[in-house]
């Protein structure tokens, strides 16, 4: 069972993917697969039709009996023949329909006689194969010359040079001349299905021009505000690159913009070109390296080429850390590779003056592994930083997505904005998109908030899974989780049960979902001891009710360790070892993972302390659990019968089912939501 807190922030799906038709979706400009292949058939076809109506010798021959052969010779039918011991082929002046239609038709009658061999279809034909009698037929040698017929010693079938060419490679030629013309085809429309086949050095950059693609604007923009006017700037120089640099000052040419995955850096660059009215090309730095060694360089070079002919221009690199990661820190192979590109990057940013209107923008959610002279004057010497959305930043941002989506009244964006800390604009337009669906699968006319917070729950719980438990089980589970909620009643200072389940959802066979009022910024240590105790419960229910343990605590056990780790190594709330960092800041945009090239800065000595001293968080929050569990042993066989009983509990049902009242508050009140399980 799992516990689940709000940061890291679940992810939607597809994070970056808009919908198509989106705003942001590129325009789909590539020639569609089916497309593709109704032109190869057709290329077939065509191949196909050249050849029958040129080499007619390339007919199979029809088999004729010696004696319409002979007539065929009389009626002056025959052009030319060619023998080969007893097998004589040849070919007719006018084609041949064989066996006749007449006969054809009498065939077929009389093929419901059993045993009868079914009858070859008649069809016409310029060539013919006949067998000669055993026995000599004197004369035909004059017979045939008397009716002109063309005897040689060359079989109709062959073909001269051309002919054989043409079959040999005319289907390959016919292939090859199809795919160059797609290439140019693609290539014209900038990138596309003839850029993996033949232009490899080729950018696949798309560019999104502001008229075709829905356009994006700053409005489309919500909720970080920082961010965007830190690039009001940029939209301005792009206007008018001219008045900038007018007075010899050099305009900037390149942005980084960090932030967390969905935070919305795409959306701000697309929106930096809408407002200037620029192009924009687009391109993720992982699809610039390849397997084959300079091609990244050559995908660079042509990504610019292309903006130089359109400035001014946005050039958007979205992934800057695939590649820009620090040069010879890099991951074994490829690196080379992903060398020349940066550096190819590197050199084409030296290369063009800021006069020339192009601005390189470039996302990347890992700052501190970047190349440093990625970061130098004249590179990505400006940097804005892209935060989560606050209460009134989310408010704002699921404004900006219900625009198209009709509300119900009872719907309450500042209630849901509450409800979701923690949570990017990616996750927002995600949340705004499940409610829709499940509103209109409702058939509702409009998005109630209860469609909202069922949508919210999906997202942050994952889906409902259906799988079958035994009854043992769900016992098991409701006692774990009526745990994990009891103390979120009863420990000062823990964040209000919002709900209880034992539907298992995701990873997770039961969940009890806690919030807090607010966004936090700052966590008190008792906070912190309160919210390990709260983990623990799920564990310590099962202990005191069966007297056994089993695998449901591992989630807890990983996260209630991680915290407590934490609180000795980074915020030096352990007496023993007292105000030391002994681990790595952790970057906050590395989703709480430890920064590249962490290494453990202290003995092996200190290392034991830190674990002991770990361990002794959690033994004192283990005890504690203890302690409240037995204290409210009778609510917590309540709330279990209560779970069995309607699988899934709400605030109100809780409090009611328990008697108890919310958790009394600590002096400040600390951090994002969570969900145990
Ligand atoms: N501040 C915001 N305002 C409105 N919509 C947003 C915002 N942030 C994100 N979105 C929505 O989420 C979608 C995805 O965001 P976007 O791709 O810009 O995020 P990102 O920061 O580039 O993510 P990644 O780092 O994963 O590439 C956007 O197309 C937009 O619909
Ligand atoms: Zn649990």
């Amino acid at each position: 069972m799992k516990r689940k807190d709000f940061p890291p922030a679940p992810k939607p799906a597809t994070p970056n993917k808009p919908w198509p038709g989106a705003p942001g979706a590129p325009p789909q400009d590539q020639l569609p697969p089916r497309k593709v292949w109704l032109m190869f058939a057709i290329a077939l076809l065509v191949n196909y039709l050249v050849m029958k109506t040129y080499f007619p010798g390339a007919d199979t021959p029809v088999t004729i009996p010696y004696t319409v052969f002979k007539q065929e010779v009389a009626k002056g039918n025959v052009k030319s023949i060619y023998s080969q011991g007893e097998i004589l082929e040849g070919s007719f002046a006018s084609p041949l329909t064989w066996p006749p239609p007449s006969q054809g038709r009498e065939d077929a009658a009389a093929r419901v006689l059993p045993g009868a061999p079914p009858p070859a279809p008649s069809r016409s034909a310029r060539v013919f194969k006949t067998t000669l009698p055993a026995f000599v037929d004197p004369g035909l040698e004059q017979f045939l010359i008397g009716h002109r017929v063309e005897i040689s010693a060359e079989s109709p079938q062959a073909r001269g040079a051309l002919g054989t060419l043409l079959f040999g490679f005319g289907p390959a030629l016919l292939l090859i001349g199809f795919y160059f013309w797609l290439y140019r085809r693609a290539a014209q429309q900038g990138g596309g299905l003839g850029g993996s086949l033949f232009g490899i050095g080729q950018s696949k950059a798309r560019r999104y021009d502001q008229e075709r693609a829905e356009r994006v604007t700053f409005d489309d923009v919500a909720g970080i505000d920082e961010a965007k006017n830190e690039l009001v700037e940029i939209v301005d120089f792009l206007k008018d690159p001219g008045k900038y640099t007018r007075l010899g000052g050099a305009a900037p040419k390149g942005v980084l913009l960090i932030g967390s995955p969905g935070t919305g850096k795409t959306l701000l660059a697309k929106a930096v070109a809408g407002e200037a009215g620029v192009p924009f090309f687009s391109m993720s730095a992982a699809e610039f390296v390849e397997m084959i060694v300079g091609v990244g360089a050559a995908r660079v070079r042509d990504l610019f080429r292309q903006a130089r002919e359109h400035a001014p221009a946005i050039i958007f690199i979205d992934e800057l850390d695939s590649i820009g990661r620090a040069r010879g820190q890099l991951a074994l192979g490829g690196a080379s590779e992903q060398e020349q590109t940066l550096n190819q990057i590197l050199t084409e940013m030296d290369g063009f003056s800021s006069r020339e209107g192009i601005i390189v923008l470039a996302a990347t959610n890992q700052p501190d592994v970047l190349d440093k002279a990625l970061l130098r004057p004249g590179r990505f010497d400006r940097r804005v930083v892209v935060n989560l959305p606050d209460k009134n930043g989310r408010e704002a941002i699921l404004g900006v997505h219900v625009r198209k989506v009709p509300l119900a009244k009872d719907a309450s964006l500042a209630e849901l904005a509450a409800a979701t800390p923690g949570l990017s604009g990616a996750d927002l337009r995600n949340l705004v998109n499940e409610a829709a669906l499940l509103a209109a699968r409702r058939e509702q006319a409009g998005v109630r908030q209860k469609d909202f917070m069922d949508a919210l729950e999906k997202i942050v719980l994952g889906p409902e899974r259906p799988i079958l438990l035994s009854e043992a089980d769900r016992e098991r589970i409701a006692c774990h989780e009526s745990g994990h909620a009891i103390l979120g009643l009863v420990v000062a200072g823990a964040d209000p049960v919002h709900r209880v389940t034992i539907v298992p959802r995701g990873q997770a066979l039961g969940v009890t979902y806690q919030r807090p009022q607010t966004d936090r910024y700052n966590y008190p240590e008792a906070y912190l001891r309160a919210r390990i105790v709260g983990m623990l419960g799920g564990r310590v229910a099962e202990e005191l009710v069966y007297g056994t343990r089993t695998t449901g605590a591992e989630n807890d056990i990983e996260q209630a360790t991680e915290l407590a780790r934490n609180m000795v190594t980074r915020w030096g709330m352990s007496d023993e070892l007292g105000m030391v960092q002994l681990a790595p800041r952790q970057s906050p945009y590395l989703g709480g993972r430890l920064a590249f090239g962490a290494d453990r800065p202290f003995s092996d000595e200190t290392a034991r302390r830190v674990d002991l001293a770990v361990q002794g968080i959690i033994g004192d929050c283990h005890a504690e659990a203890t302690r409240l569990l037995r204290l409210h042993r009778r609510e917590l066989d309540a709330l279990a019968r209560a779970l069995l009983a309607r699988e899934t509990l709400d605030e109100k049902e809780i409090l009611s089912v328990t008697g108890l009242p919310p958790a009394p508050a600590l002096e400040a009140r600390p951090l994002p939501a969570q969900a145990a399980s």
